[in-house]
């Protein structure tokens, strides 16, 4: 479920006539995602998603996400570039609701993870270290260090329903990843995606049947942080089988795809094991305070916060990066 809010169709023509793309052809609701709404829109000149953003997004961040995909475009990167209506303005208003078109992007997300799919993805991630290396703006990342304290204060109440102890083992977890997180200045800082799950990666096969990423999407939690803890949130994204093993090839050609691009430091390199721990339990956490704040009948899917219980386990044995097999 992703539309949120309905666009009447004489609005949606007002709306259009701002913009210099073509006649309406086609105009329908995207099932998926879930922060929000969202519109596959066809006119004479080509295809486009229609974004309503909803109460989540703080509308003054907008110019920021879409200012960064507008740059990686402009580099080479695949992904969405805002479309700009005739005066000049991407960001408009839609529904009462901020709303911006960005081009549509060809290919499919990977329901089910292989491995070849990791050096591509390995590849296009380090691509975008590179092109944002000179964006001139910056974001905090409120999902990062300094944020999962409140969020686990907000679970306080609620979160042993999820599962008996939970709170206490979390108390214990992030204590020792806020003890080892690395120092300001040890590691390379830049713009990251901060969400890159296979739902936000777009693939087709070449002539030979290889997959190759054909886009990036849903930069709506990009910001400025540690290059290297966009990997982390790949190793847990990508790299665990549905069992919960760790799968140690996808997590390898990742960092070989990666690394192709973009070498990482020796100290990047040793900063994976505690990079993963943050990156785990922060998904944990976003989980786990929606599992505890969203009505069970409400119309949001609720994603698993245990299923990041258990790789924030499996990283927290694991101290050193040769520990994971990498
Ligand atoms: N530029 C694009 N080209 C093609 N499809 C797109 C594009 N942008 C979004 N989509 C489609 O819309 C869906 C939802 O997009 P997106 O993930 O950005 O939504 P969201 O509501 O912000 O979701 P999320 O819950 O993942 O944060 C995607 O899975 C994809 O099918
Ligand atoms: N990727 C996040 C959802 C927000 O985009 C998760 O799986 O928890």
């Amino acid at each position: 479920m992703a539309v949120y809010t309905e666009v009447s169709d004489e609005a949606l023509r007002a709306f259009l006539g701002d913009y210099d793309i073509g006649g309406l052809v086609a105009f329908r609701g995207i099932a998926e995602g879930v922060e929000n709404s969202n519109y596959a829109l066809r006119t004479d000149r080509g295809d486009y998603v229609l974004t309503l953003y909803e109460k989540r997004v703080d509308p003054t961040e907008l110019p920021y996400f879409l200012g960064l995909m507008d740059h990686l475009a402009a580099r080479g990167l695949a992904c969405p570039v805002p479309v700009r209506g005739r005066d000049g303005d991407a960001l408009r208003e839609l529904a009462g609701r901020p709303a911006a078109i960005c081009t549509f992007l060809e290919g499919v997300w990977p329901r089910r993870v292989r491995p070849d799919h990791l050096a591509p993805l390995g590849q296009s991630l380090a691509r975008l270290h590179d092109a944002s290396g000179d964006f001139p703006a910056n974001r905090p990342n409120a999902l990062g260090p300094k944020g999962w304290a409140p969020l686990l204060e907000g679970c306080r109440e609620r979160g042993d329903e999820v599962a008996p102890g939970l709170v206490a083992e979390l108390d214990g977890h992030l204590a020792g990843i806020l003890a080892a997180w690395p120092a300001a200045g040890a590691l390379p800082v830049g713009q990251i995606h901060a969400d890159l799950f296979p739902d936000n990666v777009f693939f087709l096969d070449d002539a030979a049947g290889r997959p190759r990423v054909s886009g990036l999407i849903d930069f709506y939690f990009a910001c400025t942080d540690l290059l290297a803890y966009d990997i982390a949130v790949c190793l847990n994204a990508w790299c665990f089988e549905a069992d919960g093993m760790f799968n140690v090839t996808k997590a390898r050609s990742l960092l070989t795809g990666y690394e192709g691009v973009r070498p990482l430091s020796l100290a990047e390199r040793a900063a994976l094991p505690v990079l993963c721990r943050g990156a785990a339990i922060r998904f944990l956490l976003t989980r786990l305070y929606d599992w505890t704040h969203t009505p069970a009948d409400a119309l949001v899917t609720r994603k698993d916060p245990l299923e990041y219980l258990r790789k924030l386990r499996f990283f927290a044995q694991a101290e050193t990066a040769g520990a994971l097999g990498l």
